[in-house]
């Protein structure tokens, strides 16, 4: 084995004086003057790189000298027999002395002395090794723990070899046992239409290449549970593997097509890091519930810190809902506000017409449907959808329905319940404090899953798949009281559903019309949700501005602006929404100052999943609508920001060209 060289003076530098000297003689011929200059500085170059070396190597002698007066001859010859492997050094790291085991191990019998310890530690460095007590180093094929000691006039460094321990318990990490359960997201809506023969002909066969990566590559086994799901019993090593694959199987499922071209999908929860097979099982369990909730056709992998990473989903998911649980939760949630004093309803912060109209929805089902008393938790001087609020102003039957989050706080009580719509991060409601405040807490929500969620939810109604809480509202709505929305209230629920689809174009299934088509019966009006989405002229001015200063990086279109403006909130959003029209734009990015946040909104037409790109910056959303607040930050820093994201996830956030 060779050590790695370092020396006192690199050759490099010989080898420029040289070159400096040959080019001096060149310009002899051309020009006489330049010919002495450069004569003259290149010599000295040379000198100076001589009188360096030489300096050096005369200290490494007189160390070397100094050391043998340090250690009597008995000393060192005791300390030569020692077991452990011992290096002197001098006070810049140089070797003075080393002892038998030191050059058995290290240096093969060749004089390492006069070498820097750098050589043999690398790339840890002697001031570490000297400030903690034992520093991990490995030489070659062979694992320390290295230890130092300042002396008078330099240090000592002495060797533990844990080779042999340090692979056992590298084995032992490896060869953890690590449960994954499996789940086949689509299996029903795959084969719904079709013949008892479909159905068995695509679950074998998913089932097949599930059975084949789970022999062969992951070297562990699989057990059908009921239901669609698997379990999969492998260890620590194969789950890295496939992670740098990033679990290709997801792939190999999705080659499976159903009748009518839908591809199969699998959502995969492993329990990594765990210490007992129990408990890497019910993280497996936690990991695959967020999966699912995510969207599904993706990994979640349950850390041992309790955190989550990621991999795949980048499909849609297909509209996976049944109405029987619906109508389970409507009756759950009625019974739950009856047994309250209070209902509180509290979207989220910057509310915007989708929040709020689920707001008004769930507030008009309490009060009229169930007859209790409700408020809506907002701020608003922070709210988007200031057009609908106004719409509620000065009505006799509206008193008192939106209330600031302090009036919340002064007058909730432990018997109060409070509905959270449109967020289920525990950050980005409209306000922590109350959040806080009341211990009974229902959540109505259809953003992806984020892992900052809240927790303990006495329900937590979650829908991916939906459009948007004003669609989940208007669904429960009918269960709960069919006539208790009036005309204003079915229009609040229109524009926020009109919202998140952008018109019924994104996200717009067969239940997000249905429930249109009940508000529609309920009255509610187009022509008043088109007027609560009409700018100022300003606003409309600001936007344009916005797209027109934006550049296209990778195929995504990035705008920035540094100056506020009322409604900028509302500008950028569709900026970014009207950025996406753009030929060969993928994903589009506005970055821009409000208060002391830089906020970015970002889109995309549903191959790049942006939510799994803002979450980089502590944001969510959807796979093709996403926010992000930073603060303390300023618009340069989040586009250089995001510039790095785009430079490292994109490739993992968009679906590969097939
Ligand atoms: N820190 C965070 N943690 C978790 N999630 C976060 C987050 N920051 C943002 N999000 C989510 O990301 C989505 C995109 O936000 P953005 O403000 O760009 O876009 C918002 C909103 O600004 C925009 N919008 C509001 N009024 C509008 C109008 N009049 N015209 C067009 N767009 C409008 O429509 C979008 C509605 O999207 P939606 O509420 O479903 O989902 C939002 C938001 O809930
Ligand atoms: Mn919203």
């Amino acid at each position: 084995m060779k050590k790695r060289r370092i020396w006192a003076t690199s050759p490099v530098y010989y080898l420029m004086a040289g070159f400096m000297l040959i080019m001096a003689c060149l310009s002899f011929k051309q020009n006489k003057i330049l010919f002495a200059v450069e004569f003259t500085v290149s010599v000295l170059a040379v000198a100076a790189v001589v009188v360096t070396d030489l300096h050096y190597r005369v200290h490494v002698y007189t160390a070397i000298r100094a050391a043998r007066r340090v250690l009597s001859a008995e000393d060192q010859r005791d300390f030569d027999q020692f077991a452990l492997p011992v290096a002197v050094l001098g006070n810049l790291g140089d070797i003075v002395w080393t002892n038998a085991r030191f050059r058995d191990l290290f240096s093969e019998d060749e004089d390492s002395r006069g070498d820097n310890i750098a050589a043999y530690i690398y790339p840890k460095t002697l001031r570490q090794i000297l400030s903690e007590s034992g520093t991990a180093v490995s030489y070659g094929d062979k694992e320390f723990t290295a230890y130092g000691l300042r002396t008078g006039s330099g240090s000592v460094v002495y060797f533990v070899d844990d080779t042999y321990y340090k692979q056992i318990h590298r084995e032992y990490r490896e060869k953890r046992t690590v449960i994954a359960l499996i789940s086949f997201d689509n299996r029903e809506e795959l084969t719904r239409d079709s013949s008892g023969g479909e159905d068995s002909r695509i679950t074998s066969e998913v089932e097949a290449v599930l059975r084949s990566w789970a022999t062969d590559t992951m070297g562990g086994f699989l057990r059908r549970l009921t239901n669609g799901r698997y379990m999969l019993i492998t260890d620590d090593l194969h789950i890295e593997e496939a992670k740098t694959k990033r679990f290709a199987v997801l792939d190999r499922v999705r080659a499976i097509k159903g009748e009518n071209n839908l591809s199969a999908t699998v959502s995969i929860g492993i329990g990594r890091g765990a210490d007992t097979a129990t408990q890497s099982e019910w993280h497996a369990r936690q990991a695959l519930d967020m999966a699912l909730g995510r969207g599904g056709d993706q990994v979640a992998v349950h850390l041992r810190d309790g955190t989550y990473e990621f991999f795949g989903g980048l499909s849609k998911g297909v509209e996976k809902r049944d109405k029987v649980r619906t109508r389970v939760i409507a009756a759950t949630l009625s019974d739950h506000i009856k047994s309250s004093d209070r209902v509180f309803i509290m979207g989220h912060t910057n509310s915007d017409l989708d929040s709020v109209g689920a707001a008004v929805g769930m507030w008009a089902a309490v009060t009229r449907g169930l007859e209790c008393r409700a408020s809506i938790v907002i701020d608003r001087n922070r709210s988007l959808a200031t057009s609908l609020l106004n719409t509620f102003e000065h009505q006799p039957e509206y008193e008192n329905m939106f209330i600031t989050p302090q009036e919340a706080l002064d007058q909730c009580t432990q018997r109060s319940l409070l509905i959270v719509v449109d967020t289920h991060s525990t950050s980005f409601v409209e306000s922590p404090d109350v959040l806080r405040a009341i211990p009974r807490v229902v959540v109505i929500d259809h953003h992806r899953m984020m892992v900052t969620h809240i927790q303990n939810a006495i329900i937590f109604y979650h829908e991916p798949y939906a459009s948007s809480a004003s669609e989940m509202v208007g669904e429960l709505v009918q269960y709960i009281n069919g006539s208790a929305l009036n005309k204003r209230e079915a229009t609040a629920l229109l524009a926020g559903i009109m919202l998140d689809t952008k018109n019924f174009v994104l996200k717009t299934g067969v239940r997000t019309f249905e429930a249109s088509a009940y508000l529609k019966r309920r009255g509610a009006d187009t022509v008043e949700v088109k007027k609560m989405f009409a700018n100022s002229l300003d606003t409309y001015k600001e936007r344009s501005q916005l797209v027109a200063g934006a550049e296209v990086y990778k195929n995504c279109a990035i705008a920035c602006s540094n100056w506020e403006f009322p409604n900028v909130r509302i500008a950028a959003a569709q900026a970014a929404d009207e950025l996406l029209s753009i030929q060969n734009v993928r994903a589009s990015f506005v970055i821009f100052r409000t208060g002391n946040e830089i906020s970015i909104s970002a889109r995309s037409l549903g191959d790049v999943n942006v939510q799994i790109l803002l979450e980089e910056f502590g944001g969510g959303g959807h796979l093709n609508m996403a926010g992000a607040q930073i603060k303390n930050s300023t618009t340069s820093d989040v586009r250089k920001a995001l510039i790095r994201v785009l430079d490292s996830k994109l490739a993992q956030a968009s679906k590969r060209e097939n």
